[in-house]
């Protein structure tokens, strides 16, 4: 019987294993991991990750000839084919920080290999890694083999979370790069057997080590590069009235372009494009193609601007500030059907909003608070490290509340921002989280999943990535870089000077907004039907702590009761049935812990 151990029980290592052994029950696979958590998760009802199919296959073969294992050493050891699935991070420090792969782990994995082999081995690069990262492995297994034989094979993983089991059982290519000598060309033969228990023959390519490396990092590369160039053109939409989803449309139906991976989103995320894409940049640099380079970290530099653009369209929508204003975040996971948050562009969304003081009510159906915290306090890639050698106790961001129900998260918000494209969003039930909201509402979709002409309707102000513009938006500036956001730092610089040709232009209004605690901010507020004018400030002015002054008001309204000042002679209270115009409202409410009476709606001059 084969054997098969993969090192690394991770979202590549565990589906793709789990995977082989259904696919192949006369194979033995051990995946084994040092987390211990992990391979515990692995073996029992709760999987470590989420993934549609995934428990199913698990439970099929786990105890036949799928088993999870810490002990990584005695299961290398035994097996004729070593996966290794390790996290490839990008290096935080030293030559090539911000860019090249750190392969600790990889490294480990191999001096480890090479330690406890007692027999011939084929090795598989499973994780992404530069390409040359072979030759390097090479070196290590072959100084330390004690006369064994290791064959270094490269089989890049191009499953997507969220379907990695439809991909696993139907990939649109295997990939699988070796030698090109007689015992190359074996062990090549040897994994393609692997999978030709269900790939097709004609699916699995085989290439030098190379070719297979570096067609890894291309595929990601050329993926998110559609993503950056739809989304490039989703700011050109917005600026002229095209409308993103047409646009990509009629450019999809081009046989030669194709119409997948071509939405306009607020950014791509996940833990391998940026990662990849960085990990390219360093190659061609190393290389000596500074222009090649510089080419793919536009792929980036487009992703963070949309991310940017997002926040700053939210809050220069808000009338320039979102401080102490509370935000539902609907969807914090990278993309839908998986609870995978690393590198999500939710990250970068929040710490801006929280940049501009926002308080934050997150909702996501399969990320935990926990996560949600640390992702919000970790340093930028230390995600991709072990959850053991990750910060044990991150600090809580206060301003954040995570909540398990997307009307809880949407309860008196100004705002809902949609940065995931769970399904269950689309559903939901628009008119009572509007109802329930702070007015005006906002809704700013970074997906384009709601029917924004619906919400429109209702009374939502809605922003659609690259949608045509309403009046409202329209009028707000959102261009500009926002100093306030936390989000990432758009690190171009503007040219000096007029451009040549152009003209003095009138200048859009300037609103003078801050937070200081003591400045006055104007607010619109909308009371609902049926409701209390002077309860509905009451609460307001409760809630944010402030005073509220009364400059005017609109509408109609019922039932009125008229308070004369208790001091005055003849002091009484005068009821007016019936429905009357307002012609004037002003007053004062004041907060507690002033008492109640003494806040003061002073005019109200109606008309029947
Ligand atoms: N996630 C994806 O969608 C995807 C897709 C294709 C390729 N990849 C690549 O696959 C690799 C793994 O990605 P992932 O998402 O599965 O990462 P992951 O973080 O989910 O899993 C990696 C696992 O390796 C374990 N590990 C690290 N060092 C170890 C060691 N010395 N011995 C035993 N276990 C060790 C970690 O504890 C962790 O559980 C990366 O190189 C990634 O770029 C990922």
């Amino acid at each position: 019987m084969v054997k098969i151990c993969c090192i690394g029980a991770g979202y590549v290592g565990g589906p793709t294993m789990a995977v082989i052994a259904l696919k192949c029950p006369s194979v033995e696979v051990a995946v084994v991991d040092i987390s211990i958590p992990r391979i515990n998760a692995w073996n029992s009802d709760q999987l470590p990750i989420y993934e549609p199919g995934l428990d199913d296959v698990v439970k099929q073969c786990r105890g036949k000839n799928l088993f999870f294992s810490t002990d990584v050493e005695k299961h290398v050891s035994e097996a004729d084919i070593v996966f290794v699935s390790v996290n490839t991070p990008t290096k935080t420090r030293g030559l090539g920080a911000g860019k090249a792969a750190d392969l600790t782990y990889w490294e480990s994995a191999a001096r480890m290999i090479a330690d406890v082999s007692k027999s011939d081995k084929i090795v598989v690069e499973k994780s992404t890694v530069p390409v040359k990262t072979a030759e390097a492995i090479e070196k290590i297994l072959t100084h330390n083999s004690k006369g064994i034989n290791f064959q270094i094979l490269s089989n890049p993983e191009f499953l997507a979370e969220g379907t990695a089991i439809q991909d696993l059982f139907k990939p649109d290519r295997v990939l699988i790069g070796g030698r090109e000598t007689p015992e190359g060309l074996k062990a090549v033969k040897a994994l393609k057997d692997v999978y030709a228990h269900w790939v097709p023959d004609e699916r699995i390519l085989t290439t030098n080590l190379w070719s297979a490396e570096l067609s890894k990092l291309a595929a990601n590369a050329f993926l998110a590069q559609r993503i950056s160039s739809v989304n490039a053109m989703s700011a050109l939409c917005e600026a002229t009235g095209a409308d993103v989803t047409q646009v990509s449309f009629a450019v999809g139906t081009d046989s030669r372009i194709g119409p997948k991976f071509l939405n306009a989103s607020v950014g791509f995320g996940g833990s391998c494009f940026q990662k990849d894409i960085l990990n390219l940049v360093y190659i061609c640099e190393c290389n000596g193609l500074p222009e090649v380079a510089e080419y793919w970290k536009q792929v980036i530099k487009i992703n963070d601007y949309q991310k940017t653009r997002f926040v700053n369209r939210v809050v220069a929508s808000m009338f320039n500030t979102v401080a102490n204003k509370k935000v539902a975040i609907l969807g914090f996971a990278f993309k839908k059907d998986t609870g995978d948050t690393r590198e999500t562009p939710a990250i970068d969304v929040c710490k801006g909003l929280l940049g501009d003081k926002a308080r934050l009510s997150i909702y996501d159906p399969q990320v935990t608070e926990d996560q949600i915290q640390r992702d919000l306090t970790m340093n930028k890639f230390d995600w991709d490290h072990p959850l053991h050698l990750q910060p044990m106790s991150p600090t809580t961001v206060k301003q954040v509340n995570v909540v398990w129900d997307a009307y809880e998260a949407t309860k008196d918000a100004h705002a809902v921002c949609i940065l995931t494209e769970w399904d269950e969003f689309k559903t939901l039930d628009f008119q009572k989280i509007y109802d329930n909201m702070q007015k005006p509402a906002f809704v700013f979709d970074g997906r384009n999943i709601i029917n924004a002409d619906k919400l429109r309707e209702i009374g939502f102000i809605v922003y659609s990535i690259g949608k045509p513009l309403d009046a409202w938006l329209k009028d707000m500036p959102a261009g500009q870089k926002s100093n306030s956001t936390g989000g990432t730092p758009n690190t171009s610089r503007r040219p000096r000077g007029r451009p040549p040709g152009s003209k003095n232009k009138s200048k859009p209004p300037i609103i003078v907004t801050r937070d200081s605690p003591n400045a006055l901010r104007a607010h619109v507020l909308e009371v609902s039907p049926g409701n209390d004018i002077v309860d509905n400030l009451a609460v307001y002015a409760c809630r944010r702590s402030r005073g509220v002054c009364v400059l005017s008001g609109t509408g109609t309204i019922k039932n009125v009761t008229l308070r004369q000042p208790v001091a005055a002679p003849g002091g009484s209270v005068v009821t007016l049935h019936g429905q009357f115009k307002i012609l004037f409202l002003s007053g004062t409410v004041l907060p507690p812990p002033v008492r109640r009476h003494v806040a003061i709606l002073r005019k109200v001059r109606i008309q029947e």
